[in-house]
């Protein structure tokens, strides 16, 4: 099943910067072994905003749901879930989308 999600993230300006970069370490990490798995398909930054938009490749609602609880961003994100289906007019064969 594939989703699009939108992370918005907003970090308080008062935090630690060793926290900020420790945190941002361990995203950056969680991140890239999810999209050597699979399972984190793209991810792309907004133009001018600290969000991204990604896109996932998951068995079900609940795996979706455990990657992003366990983002170490959390605490700190806005997050918006949008299911994806393929569309018809698609040339190529999409990853994870039944025709
Ligand atoms: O900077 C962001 O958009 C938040 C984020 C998600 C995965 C990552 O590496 O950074």
């Amino acid at each position: 099943m594939l989703f699009a999600v939108t992370m918005d993230v907003e970090i308080p300006h008062d935090l630690d910067p060793e926290v900020r970069e420790d945190l941002i370490n361990r995203e950056k990490s969680y991140c890239q072994d999810l999209q050597r798995k699979g399972t984190w398909v793209h991810i792309w930054r907004y133009a001018g905003q600290y969000a991204n938009l990604s896109v996932f490749d998951v068995a079900d609602h609940e795996e979706l749901h455990r990657i992003l609880w366990n983002l170490p961003l959390f605490p700190y994100l806005s997050i918006a879930v949008t299911p994806l289906a393929a569309h018809p007019s698609a040339l190529d064969d999409t990853a994870g989308v039944a025709a």
